[in-house]
Protein backbone atom coordinates (compact mmCIF):
# COMPACT_ATOMS: atom_id res chain seq x y z
CA UNK A 1 0.00 0.00 0.00
CA UNK A 2 1.11 3.73 0.01
CA UNK A 3 2.25 3.29 3.77
CA UNK A 4 4.51 0.15 3.16
CA UNK A 5 7.28 2.46 1.15
CA UNK A 6 8.70 5.34 3.06
CA UNK A 7 6.94 8.52 0.99
CA UNK A 8 3.03 8.42 0.75
CA UNK A 9 3.11 9.20 -2.99
CA UNK A 10 0.03 11.68 -2.54
CA UNK A 11 -2.78 11.62 -5.58
CA UNK A 12 -2.92 14.47 -7.64
CA UNK A 13 -5.17 17.84 -5.71
CA UNK A 14 -7.48 20.02 -7.06
CA UNK A 15 -5.89 22.99 -5.22
CA UNK A 16 -2.47 22.53 -5.39
CA UNK A 17 0.36 20.37 -7.07
CA UNK A 18 1.03 18.59 -3.65
CA UNK A 19 4.57 17.99 -2.89
CA UNK A 20 5.57 14.14 -4.46
CA UNK A 21 6.36 12.54 -1.25
CA UNK A 22 6.04 13.53 2.63
CA UNK A 23 9.08 12.04 4.52
CA UNK A 24 7.48 9.22 6.61
CA UNK A 25 3.94 10.32 5.54
CA UNK A 26 1.76 7.38 7.36
CA UNK A 27 -0.33 9.84 9.41
CA UNK A 28 -1.69 12.17 6.60
CA UNK A 29 -4.83 13.89 6.63
CA UNK A 30 -7.81 13.92 6.09
CA UNK A 31 -8.98 10.84 6.26
CA UNK A 32 -12.48 8.88 5.25
CA UNK A 33 -13.81 7.75 8.51
CA UNK A 34 -15.56 3.85 8.12
CA UNK A 35 -17.86 4.33 10.98
CA UNK A 36 -18.32 0.38 11.82
CA UNK A 37 -14.12 0.52 11.92
CA UNK A 38 -14.23 3.14 14.83
CA UNK A 39 -13.79 1.93 18.32
CA UNK A 40 -15.65 3.14 20.89
CA UNK A 41 -13.52 4.45 23.38
CA UNK A 42 -15.46 4.73 27.24
CA UNK A 43 -12.15 7.30 28.69
CA UNK A 44 -12.76 9.80 25.83
CA UNK A 45 -14.37 12.38 27.82
CA UNK A 46 -16.82 15.30 26.59
CA UNK A 47 -14.69 18.65 24.44
CA UNK A 48 -14.30 21.83 27.16
CA UNK A 49 -13.92 24.30 25.08
CA UNK A 50 -13.95 28.26 26.21
CA UNK A 51 -13.62 30.51 24.00
CA UNK A 52 -13.45 34.77 25.02
CA UNK A 53 -14.85 36.55 21.65
CA UNK A 54 -12.62 39.50 22.54
CA UNK A 55 -9.83 37.27 21.44
CA UNK A 56 -10.87 38.02 18.15
CA UNK A 57 -8.49 39.75 16.02
CA UNK A 58 -8.42 39.73 12.05
CA UNK A 59 -9.82 37.66 9.02
CA UNK A 60 -7.96 37.29 6.05
CA UNK A 61 -7.19 35.56 3.25
CA UNK A 62 -4.09 33.17 3.11
CA UNK A 63 -5.00 32.12 -0.94
CA UNK A 64 -6.15 28.63 0.06
CA UNK A 65 -8.70 29.76 2.61
CA UNK A 66 -9.55 32.67 5.02
CA UNK A 67 -8.79 32.38 8.70
CA UNK A 68 -10.63 34.15 11.21
CA UNK A 69 -7.51 34.62 13.95
CA UNK A 70 -6.92 34.73 17.13
CA UNK A 71 -4.72 36.33 20.52
CA UNK A 72 -3.23 33.52 21.51
CA UNK A 73 -0.72 35.04 23.87
CA UNK A 74 -3.25 33.80 26.48
CA UNK A 75 -5.17 31.04 27.78
CA UNK A 76 -8.04 33.10 27.14
CA UNK A 77 -9.80 31.07 24.37
CA UNK A 78 -9.15 27.20 24.92
CA UNK A 79 -10.31 23.59 24.43
CA UNK A 80 -9.16 20.71 26.85
CA UNK A 81 -11.08 17.04 27.64
CA UNK A 82 -11.91 14.46 24.61
CA UNK A 83 -8.50 12.95 23.95
CA UNK A 84 -6.05 15.74 24.97
CA UNK A 85 -4.34 15.62 28.02
CA UNK A 86 -3.10 19.24 28.06
CA UNK A 87 -5.26 22.51 27.03
CA UNK A 88 -4.66 23.88 23.67
CA UNK A 89 -4.98 27.33 22.56
CA UNK A 90 -7.09 28.56 19.69
CA UNK A 91 -5.16 30.45 17.17
CA UNK A 92 -7.53 30.48 14.36
CA UNK A 93 -10.54 28.65 12.15
CA UNK A 94 -10.88 28.45 9.04
CA UNK A 95 -12.92 26.96 5.96
CA UNK A 96 -13.01 24.05 2.94
CA UNK A 97 -15.72 24.38 0.72
CA UNK A 98 -16.26 22.87 -3.30
CA UNK A 99 -17.43 24.59 -6.07
CA UNK A 100 -20.89 22.75 -5.64
CA UNK A 101 -22.77 21.70 -2.96
CA UNK A 102 -22.09 18.10 -3.81
CA UNK A 103 -18.42 18.10 -2.47
CA UNK A 104 -16.02 19.90 -0.50
CA UNK A 105 -15.59 18.90 2.75
CA UNK A 106 -11.85 17.14 3.85
CA UNK A 107 -12.98 14.30 5.93
CA UNK A 108 -15.65 11.89 4.81
CA UNK A 109 -17.68 9.69 6.55
CA UNK A 110 -18.30 6.38 5.34
CA UNK A 111 -17.23 8.04 1.78
CA UNK A 112 -20.33 10.52 2.41
CA UNK A 113 -19.11 14.31 1.15
CA UNK A 114 -20.22 17.40 2.68
CA UNK A 115 -20.23 20.87 1.36
CA UNK A 116 -17.55 22.59 3.14
CA UNK A 117 -16.04 21.95 6.63
CA UNK A 118 -15.07 24.07 9.49
CA UNK A 119 -11.29 23.83 11.21
CA UNK A 120 -10.27 25.18 14.78
CA UNK A 121 -7.01 25.01 15.17
CA UNK A 122 -5.13 25.16 18.43
CA UNK A 123 -2.08 24.26 19.86
CA UNK A 124 -0.61 22.93 22.97
CA UNK A 125 0.14 25.68 25.27
CA UNK A 126 0.71 23.57 28.50
CA UNK A 127 4.03 21.88 26.44
CA UNK A 128 5.24 24.92 24.14
CA UNK A 129 4.95 28.54 24.39
CA UNK A 130 4.65 29.39 20.02
CA UNK A 131 2.09 28.09 17.27
CA UNK A 132 5.39 27.66 15.54
CA UNK A 133 7.09 25.53 18.02
CA UNK A 134 4.03 22.96 18.81
CA UNK A 135 3.46 22.65 15.03
CA UNK A 136 6.69 20.73 14.84
CA UNK A 137 5.39 18.29 17.62
CA UNK A 138 3.65 15.01 17.90
CA UNK A 139 1.30 16.11 20.38
CA UNK A 140 1.61 19.73 19.40
CA UNK A 141 -1.96 20.83 17.90
CA UNK A 142 -5.49 20.16 18.01
CA UNK A 143 -7.90 20.38 15.24
CA UNK A 144 -11.62 20.37 15.84
CA UNK A 145 -13.51 19.82 12.58
CA UNK A 146 -16.92 20.36 11.82
CA UNK A 147 -19.29 19.71 8.79
CA UNK A 148 -21.61 21.75 7.28
CA UNK A 149 -24.59 21.09 5.58
CA UNK A 150 -26.87 23.56 3.15
CA UNK A 151 -29.94 24.31 4.81
CA UNK A 152 -31.13 27.19 7.58
CA UNK A 153 -29.30 30.21 7.16
CA UNK A 154 -26.65 30.41 10.17
CA UNK A 155 -27.40 33.61 11.88
CA UNK A 156 -24.02 33.80 13.76
CA UNK A 157 -22.39 32.88 10.26
CA UNK A 158 -23.84 35.39 9.01
CA UNK A 159 -20.91 38.22 11.14
CA UNK A 160 -18.48 36.12 9.12
CA UNK A 161 -20.29 36.09 5.51
CA UNK A 162 -20.53 40.23 5.70
CA UNK A 163 -17.13 40.55 6.15
CA UNK A 164 -15.82 38.60 3.47
CA UNK A 165 -16.62 40.83 0.29
CA UNK A 166 -13.95 43.18 2.11
CA UNK A 167 -10.45 40.45 1.88
CA UNK A 168 -11.55 38.83 -1.62
CA UNK A 169 -7.99 38.45 -3.46
CA UNK A 170 -5.01 36.93 -1.32
CA UNK A 171 -3.18 38.59 1.26
CA UNK A 172 -6.07 40.95 2.19
CA UNK A 173 -6.94 41.42 6.12
CA UNK A 174 -9.51 43.15 7.91
CA UNK A 175 -9.72 43.71 11.41
CA UNK A 176 -12.75 41.40 12.87
CA UNK A 177 -13.96 41.81 16.42
CA UNK A 178 -15.94 40.08 18.97
CA UNK A 179 -16.63 36.93 17.10
CA UNK A 180 -17.67 33.88 18.94
CA UNK A 181 -16.68 30.74 17.34
CA UNK A 182 -18.32 28.71 20.00
CA UNK A 183 -21.66 29.85 17.48
CA UNK A 184 -20.00 27.67 14.81
CA UNK A 185 -20.34 24.23 17.40
CA UNK A 186 -22.92 22.02 16.61
CA UNK A 187 -25.38 21.44 19.69
CA UNK A 188 -23.73 17.96 20.45
CA UNK A 189 -19.82 18.39 21.01
CA UNK A 190 -19.71 15.22 23.05
CA UNK A 191 -20.02 12.85 20.16
CA UNK A 192 -17.33 13.04 17.39
CA UNK A 193 -14.11 10.73 16.11
CA UNK A 194 -10.70 11.16 17.44
CA UNK A 195 -7.17 10.36 15.17
CA UNK A 196 -3.64 11.45 15.18
CA UNK A 197 -3.45 13.11 11.63
CA UNK A 198 -1.52 16.02 9.93
CA UNK A 199 -2.32 19.63 8.61
CA UNK A 200 -4.24 19.38 5.47
CA UNK A 201 -2.43 22.25 3.66
CA UNK A 202 1.40 22.42 3.49
CA UNK A 203 3.70 21.91 5.56
CA UNK A 204 1.37 19.04 5.78
CA UNK A 205 3.23 18.28 9.62
CA UNK A 206 2.18 15.36 11.37
CA UNK A 207 1.55 16.66 14.67
CA UNK A 208 -2.15 17.08 14.65
CA UNK A 209 -5.14 15.41 16.98
CA UNK A 210 -8.18 15.11 15.00
CA UNK A 211 -11.91 15.70 16.71
CA UNK A 212 -14.31 15.32 13.78
CA UNK A 213 -18.06 16.02 15.55
CA UNK A 214 -20.30 13.81 14.22
CA UNK A 215 -23.61 16.88 14.39
CA UNK A 216 -22.90 19.18 11.35
CA UNK A 217 -24.11 22.19 11.41
CA UNK A 218 -26.15 24.25 8.29
CA UNK A 219 -25.77 26.98 6.83
CA UNK A 220 -27.71 28.57 3.87
CA UNK A 221 -27.00 28.33 -0.43
CA UNK A 222 -26.60 31.76 -0.34
CA UNK A 223 -23.83 31.83 2.97
CA UNK A 224 -21.79 29.33 0.82
CA UNK A 225 -22.12 30.91 -2.35
CA UNK A 226 -20.34 33.71 -0.94
CA UNK A 227 -17.46 31.59 0.45
CA UNK A 228 -17.16 31.14 -3.38
CA UNK A 229 -17.20 34.78 -4.38
CA UNK A 230 -13.70 34.72 -2.54
CA UNK A 231 -10.48 34.57 -4.98
CA UNK A 232 -7.16 32.39 -4.55
CA UNK A 233 -5.48 35.32 -6.91
CA UNK A 234 -4.17 38.77 -5.24
CA UNK A 235 -5.46 41.61 -6.67
CA UNK A 236 -2.15 42.59 -8.80
CA UNK A 237 -2.30 39.29 -10.99
CA UNK A 238 -4.10 39.15 -14.72
CA UNK A 239 -5.78 35.82 -14.72
CA UNK A 240 -8.43 35.55 -11.43
CA UNK A 241 -8.83 32.56 -10.19
CA UNK A 242 -12.51 31.84 -7.42
CA UNK A 243 -11.39 29.94 -4.39
CA UNK A 244 -13.16 26.89 -4.71
CA UNK A 245 -12.19 23.02 -4.33
CA UNK A 246 -9.87 24.11 -1.80
CA UNK A 247 -9.65 20.80 -0.15
CA UNK A 248 -6.88 17.95 0.18
CA UNK A 249 -8.04 14.62 -1.17
CA UNK A 250 -8.47 11.82 1.43
CA UNK A 251 -5.25 10.11 2.43
CA UNK A 252 -3.95 6.60 3.73
CA UNK A 253 -5.00 5.52 7.14
CA UNK A 254 -1.76 3.28 7.12
CA UNK A 255 -3.40 1.25 9.64
CA UNK A 256 -4.55 3.54 12.25
CA UNK A 257 -7.25 3.62 14.63
CA UNK A 258 -10.49 5.85 14.70
CA UNK A 259 -11.80 6.16 18.02
CA UNK A 260 -15.28 7.28 18.63
CA UNK A 261 -16.50 9.10 21.84
CA UNK A 262 -20.18 7.05 21.42
CA UNK A 263 -21.59 3.62 20.26
C1 LIG B 1 -2.33 25.64 10.94
C2 LIG B 1 -3.18 25.34 9.76
C3 LIG B 1 -3.22 26.25 8.71
C4 LIG B 1 -4.04 25.97 7.63
C5 LIG B 1 -4.12 26.95 6.50
C6 LIG B 1 -4.80 24.80 7.59
C7 LIG B 1 -4.73 23.91 8.64
S1 LIG B 1 -5.71 22.48 8.62
N1 LIG B 1 -6.54 22.42 7.26
O1 LIG B 1 -4.83 21.33 8.69
O2 LIG B 1 -6.63 22.60 9.75
C8 LIG B 1 -3.94 24.18 9.74
ZN1 LIG C 1 -8.34 23.11 7.37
Amino acid sequence: TACSSKYVLSQMHPMWQEPLAIPGGDRQSPIDIVVRKSIYDSELKPLVTDYDPNTCQQIWNNGYSFLVEYDDTTDKSTVKGGPLQDKFRLCQFHFHWGESNAWGSEHTVDRKLFPAELHLVHWNSDKYSLFEEAVMEDNGLAVIGVFLKVGKRHEGLQKLVDALPAIRHKSSVVEFNRFDPACLLPSNTDDYWTYHGSLTTPPLTESVTWMVMKQHIEVSHDQLAVFRSLLFTSAEEEVQKGMVNNFRVQQSLCGRTVRSSFS
